[in-house]
């Protein structure tokens, strides 16, 4: 085969608790991740010359070497010299329905699909956790998107553990087009303002990250029960990024006060806000009262669901 065709989902975070800091600079989190059906298409085929191209349908998109796909080929080329030799280079194209800089991993998902993609060009055979290796060293949601369903992250949140597969959850996303945060700024704000509060000792840190395996939340999941998960949805990053950001406070608050949405949480270190609900219906009947509640063009929303799987071939030529 010379080319595929793979499908790369967005995540949301069920769960985000940050319960330390790192002499790496990184932070200790216990979270639980959630593939949904908002998804790039990735398109990734050997070419002749030993180059790495990348093409992107979204003009905010790097198509360089500081796009993550980009990196994920470099990666894959510096890791299996002898396949780059043999295959030639590779060209990737990025169409990019998830919008950028959202908190929903959308530069995260695409690397992980070019290295699925990449494996399976280069006939490497590689496993899924060598995979899931392999993009923790691009980035700390990368494993998770290789893997995909529902699932405990923690250390960076490049350590999974699978958790049975949600279904039949559906989400309305809200973020406003031109607002974009730094996931570098929310965690550096997090840690100059609650810093003090963090564990230091080691020990109590793994004692809380194992915690979160038992936690209520997980139970909710377990029991897949939505209303509870609703109930239980978490994320410390909110802590800075809505006195920051009051357009993300006004999403979210304009969710909770709608009457059929079960949770609502901000995703990752936002900017987008998400609802959970019941029923495609009732969430689309949401979307249109988001919509009329709040008059700006600005505002993107997006209907979707939780899905169980994560980066998946959809065609191989
Ligand atoms: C906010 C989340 O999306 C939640 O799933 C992730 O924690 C961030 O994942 P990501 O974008 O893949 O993050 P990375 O590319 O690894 O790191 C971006 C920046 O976020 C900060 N960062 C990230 C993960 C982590 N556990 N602690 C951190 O402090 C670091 O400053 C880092 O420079
Ligand atoms: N393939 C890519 N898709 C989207 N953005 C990319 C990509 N490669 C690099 N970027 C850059 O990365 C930045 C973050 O974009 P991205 O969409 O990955 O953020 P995010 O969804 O907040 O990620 P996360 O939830 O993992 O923190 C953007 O400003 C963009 O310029």
């Amino acid at each position: 085969m010379r080319s595929y065709s793979l499908i790369a989902p967005a995540k949301i975070n069920l769960y985000l608790e940050i319960i330390g800091d790192r002499p790496d600079g990184y932070h200790e989190l216990a979270m639980i991740l959630q593939s949904i059906g908002l998804a790039d298409q990735i398109d990734v085929h050997s070419i002749s010359t030993d180059s790495i191209r990348v093409h992107c349908n979204h003009p905010q998109v790097p198509t360089d070497k500081s796009n993550l796909a980009y990196r994920a080929a470099e990666l894959m080329v510096r890791q299996f010299p002898e396949a780059f030799a043999k295959y030639g280079g590779v060209e990737i194209t990025v169409n990019k329905q998830i919008p950028v800089a959202a908190g929903l991993a959308g530069g995260s998902t695409n690397a992980a699909a070019v290295l699925v993609g990449i494996d399976l060009l280069w006939k490497l055979g590689l496993t899924q956790s060598e995979l899931e290796d392999l993009g923790g060293t691009l980035g700390s949601d990368v494993p998770f998107c290789v893997a995909g369903g529902t699932a405990i992250a923690t250390g960076r949140g490049e350590q999974l553990s699978p958790l049975p597969s949600l279904d039949n959850i559906y989400i309305v996303l809200a973020k406003y087009r031109s607002l974009e945060v730094s996931t570098a700024w929310a965690y550096k704000t997090y840690r100059e303002q609650f810093g003090h509060s963090y564990i230091r000792d080691s020990d109590n840190l793994a004692v809380r990250a194992n915690a979160v395996h038992s936690g209520a939340i997980v139970k909710a999941v377990v029991n897949k029960d939505a209303g509870e998960i609703a109930q239980k949805l978490h994320n410390d990053l909110e802590r800075v990024v809505l006195p920051a950001y009051p357009q993300v406070l006004q999403l979210r608050e304009v969710f909770a006060n709608q009457e059929g949405v079960l949770g609502t949480m901000m995703s990752g270190s936002g900017p987008t806000v998400f609802a959970l609900f019941e029923s495609q219906q009732q969430a689309e009947q949401i979307k249109l009262q988001v919509r009329e509640a709040i008059i700006d063009e600005d505002l993107e929303l997006f209907v979707t669901r939780i899905i169980t799987h994560g980066i998946k071939v959809v065609s191989s030529v």
